[in-house]
């Protein structure tokens, strides 16, 4: 068979978006967040590396901080990474919502399936990434991973700012049992999650995930089992607890 007559290769469907343009202002002074190190990598390096770890990710969308652009570029090709991906570096803005907006803004027609993913959760394991991409590719139009909660829950009525040590009073004690923590890459149908932001607007009105915006738009949401190496790193100790996790990967299997 000649070359021009093969078939031509599927169309590569699969992007994952990742907003980097927080400060990372829990964590404390710095660079922002995403590119700090962590086992001497930027945080963001491992982040674009476990998405295209995952064979179905033909592209990844970094959002980064916009005065940090040509920093975020200059890392995506002074580290290895695979060369089946693309990437694109594109400007954030102030908010997470808002840079999640911007990155789907940069996405080429031929993609319909779309992860987020936080920068800020860069030990996700492939095999996560891939359970969201299947649960996108079998038809549900919104996907998350999540776990179950050790702590118990509480609704309160919050404190007002202006009085920081005041008690809070309890309003309920939702039921355990059916409360899951949320985390990243969520994993949507293109249009789905595109509809939601036409829909539920930059500020999502308080929504702190994607997939909250989707569900204020009547979509159906389903969770799938997530992994206790998908931890955001938001405070001085998930950097701790992050460090030893990657000491521990690359102790074992050369990571
Ligand atoms: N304007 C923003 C705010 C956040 N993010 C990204 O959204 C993810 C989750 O946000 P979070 O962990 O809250 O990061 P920060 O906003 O940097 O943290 P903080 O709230 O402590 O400043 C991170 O990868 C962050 O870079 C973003 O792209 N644009
Ligand atoms: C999207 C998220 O990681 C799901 O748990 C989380 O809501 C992000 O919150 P943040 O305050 O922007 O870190």
């Amino acid at each position: 068979m000649s070359d021009d007559s093969r078939p031509a290769p599927p169309p590569a469907r699969t992007a994952a978006v990742i907003p980097a343009a927080g400060r990372g202002v829990r964590l404390g002074p710095g660079a922002p967040k995403a590119l700090r190190p962590l086992g001497g990598t930027p945080m963001l390096i491992h982040a674009v590396r476990a998405m295209a770890a995952s064979r179905a990710v033909a592209l990844v969308v970094v959002v980064a901080p916009p005065a940090e652009v040509a920093e975020v570029r200059a890392l995506l090709d002074s580290h290895a990474l695979p060369e089946r991906t693309e990437f694109l570096v594109v400007p954030g803005g102030g908010t997470r919502q808002e840079s999640v907006r911007l990155g789907l803004d940069a996405l080429p027609p031929r993609i319909d399936t779309v992860l987020v993913h936080d920068a800020a959760r860069p030990l996700v394991p492939v095999d996560t990434v891939d359970a969201v991409i299947d649960a996108v590719r079998a038809g549900a139009p919104a996907v998350v991973p999540a776990l179950p909660l050790a702590d118990t829950v509480k609704e309160v009525e919050p404190r007002a700012a202006d009085r920081p040590g005041d008690p809070e009073p309890v309003v309920a004690t939702p039921e355990r049992a059916r409360l899951r923590a949320v985390q990243t890459p969520q994993g949507f149908r293109r249009d789905t999650l595109v509809h939601a932001h036409d829909t539920v607007g930059v500020d999502g009105e308080g929504a702190t995930d994607c997939a909250g915006m989707v569900e204020r738009t009547g979509a159906p949401v389903v969770l799938v089992p997530g992994h206790e190496e998908a931890f955001k790193v938001t405070r001085p100790l998930d950097l701790v607890l992050a460090e030893a996790v990657l000491a521990r990967r690359r102790a074992n299997d050369g990571y």
